[in-house]
Parts: structure tokens; C-alpha cells; sequence
């Protein structure tokens, strides 16, 4: 299985403003990328807090919809979230502690939801699962605390990043890779340039994880 991480920052590195609210930071030639990409792709995953923050579709305009897939420990996906409508297919992984009340009801609206790991999605294990189903090319669409987390598990093979020109600031801003951070020189992950190319007014970094 292929695991992609795409992302678009602001040049100082953020995801969103400290507001946690959707920023535009990729221009249409992108956006129209992204778009591809999605099609492309298998499946789709987010964090919840990307869901709870942005309510993203995850579906393309045109094309066959991949399975929409949301890591949420808790089942905290609102039951009108936009990732429960009828375009695609959705797959929510909880934990098992997540309340039995919101599982069910994310059942009945539709998702597909599958128990993976104790107090927090287990992600080794959910992409296992992903695997086993025949998912062969993963897109993963933020936010900073899950990309964090993947790269941390080493589920990472590629990052496909926007570097939009623009500054939005805030140490509580949102970032690429959040979560507790890495502290060891020998644990950062290390990337592999692959291509720089300039894309609206920004510019698109495509790495290979070593
Ligand atoms: N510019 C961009 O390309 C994107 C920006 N965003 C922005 O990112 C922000 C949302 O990002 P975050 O708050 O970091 O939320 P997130 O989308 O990374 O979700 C984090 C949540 O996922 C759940 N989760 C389950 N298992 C997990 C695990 N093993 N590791 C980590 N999380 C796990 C937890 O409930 C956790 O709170 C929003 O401001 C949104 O606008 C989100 C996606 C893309
Ligand atoms: N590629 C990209 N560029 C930006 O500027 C962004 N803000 C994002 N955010 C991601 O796109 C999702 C929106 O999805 P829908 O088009 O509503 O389906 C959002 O949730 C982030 O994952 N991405």
C-alpha cells in the first residue's frame, strides 16, 4: 500500500490560522490537483479534528469517489458532517473506548465503523485493515496531529506539500505535524526531494520518505 500525505501550508509552516477555521492557502491550479489526486486514490483519511474544523466532502467533481476514511478515537463525527452524505462510502475507525451511543449512531447514518486500538485509533492497524480490503493507494488529507502521527508509526511513503506565499502566524496555529513532536535527531523522519514545481503563486514540494 502506498500512503500519500498532501498538505497545503503558508510559507511560515501553518495549516490554518489559530482559529482552526478552513484557509484557502492553495490557488485553483492546485485546488484542480488535489482534485486528481483524490480520484487517483483508494481511500482518503483525515483526523476528526480536521472533520470538526473544515466538514470537508473529501470527493472529487468528477470521477469515481475513493472510501472516505476518519480516524476518531471518540466517534465524535457530527451525524450532518458532509463525510456521512451519500456521494461515497465512509469508514470511521474508533477506539474501543469510544462511546457505544455515538457508534451506533454513526452506524445508522451509514459509515462503516471499525475498532482499532485502545484511548486512540491505532493507525498501524487501521492501515492494516485499509490493506486487507484491497486499498492500495492511501491520500491522506491532514490535519497536523494524524500526519504526525503517521509519520511517527512510519506509515508514511510519500508528502506532496503546497507552499502557498503567504504568512499566517500563531504559535497555536496548526501545523504540518503536530502531536508531541520528535526530539532525537535520530528519530526525525528523513525526506527525499523528488521535485519543486511552481504551481499558481506558490510552490508544490513532492518528497519521498527515506
Ligand atoms: N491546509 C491543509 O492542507 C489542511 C488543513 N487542515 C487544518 O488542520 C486543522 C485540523 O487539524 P488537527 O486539529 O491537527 O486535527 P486532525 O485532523 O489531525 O485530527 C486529530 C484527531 O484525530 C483523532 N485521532 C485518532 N487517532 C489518532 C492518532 N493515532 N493520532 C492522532 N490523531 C488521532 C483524534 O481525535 C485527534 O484529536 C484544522 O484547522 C484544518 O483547517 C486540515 C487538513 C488539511
Ligand atoms: N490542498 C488543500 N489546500 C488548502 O488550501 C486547504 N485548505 C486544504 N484543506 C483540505 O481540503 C479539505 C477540503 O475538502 P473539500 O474540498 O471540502 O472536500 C479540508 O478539509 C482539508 O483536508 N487542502
Amino acid at each position: 500500500m502506498h500512503v500519500v500525505v498532501n498538505a497545503a501550508m503558508s510559507a511560515d509552516g501553518k495549516l490554518s490560522s489559530r482559529q482552526r477555521e478552513q484557509v484557502a492557502i492553495s490557488g485553483a491550479d492546485d485546488f484542480d490537483r488535489v482534485d486528481d489526486l483524490r480520484v487517483e486514490s483508494d481511500a482518503i483519511v483525515v483526523g476528526v479534528g480536521t472533520v470538526l474544523a473544515d466538514d470537508p466532502s473529501l470527493t472529487a467533481d468528477e470521477g469515481v469517489n475513493p472510501v472516505r476514511v476518519v480516524a476518531d478515537s471518540k466517534a465524535r463525527t457530527p451525524l450532518d458532517a458532509r463525510v456521512l452524505d451519500d456521494r461515497a462510502d465512509t469508514l470511521v475507525f474508533v477506539a474501543e473506548s469510544a462511546p457505544n451511543r455515538n457508534v451506533r449512531a454513526l452506524r445508522e447514518a451509514g459509515a462503516d465503523v471499525v475498532v482499532a486500538g485502545n484511548g486512540r485509533v491505532a493507525l498501524g492497524q487501521a492501515f492494516s485493515e485499509l490493506e486487507s480490503r484491497g486499498t492500495k493507494r492511501v491520500m491522506v488529507e491532514g490535519g497536523g496531529e494524524l500526519i504526525f502521527s503517521l509519520f511517527d508509526g512510519g506509515l508514511v511513503d510519500e508528502l506532496r506539500l503546497y507552499v502557498g506565499s503567504v504568512v499566517i502566524g500563531g504559535r497555536d496555529a496548526p501545523t504540518l505535524a503536530d502531536g508531541d513532536g520528535f526530539v532525537e535527531r535520530r528519530s526525525f523522519p528523513d525526506l527525499d526531494l523528488d521535485s519543486v514545481e511552481r504551481v499558481d503563486d506558490g510552490v508544490l514540494l513532492r518528497y519521498l520518505v527515506s
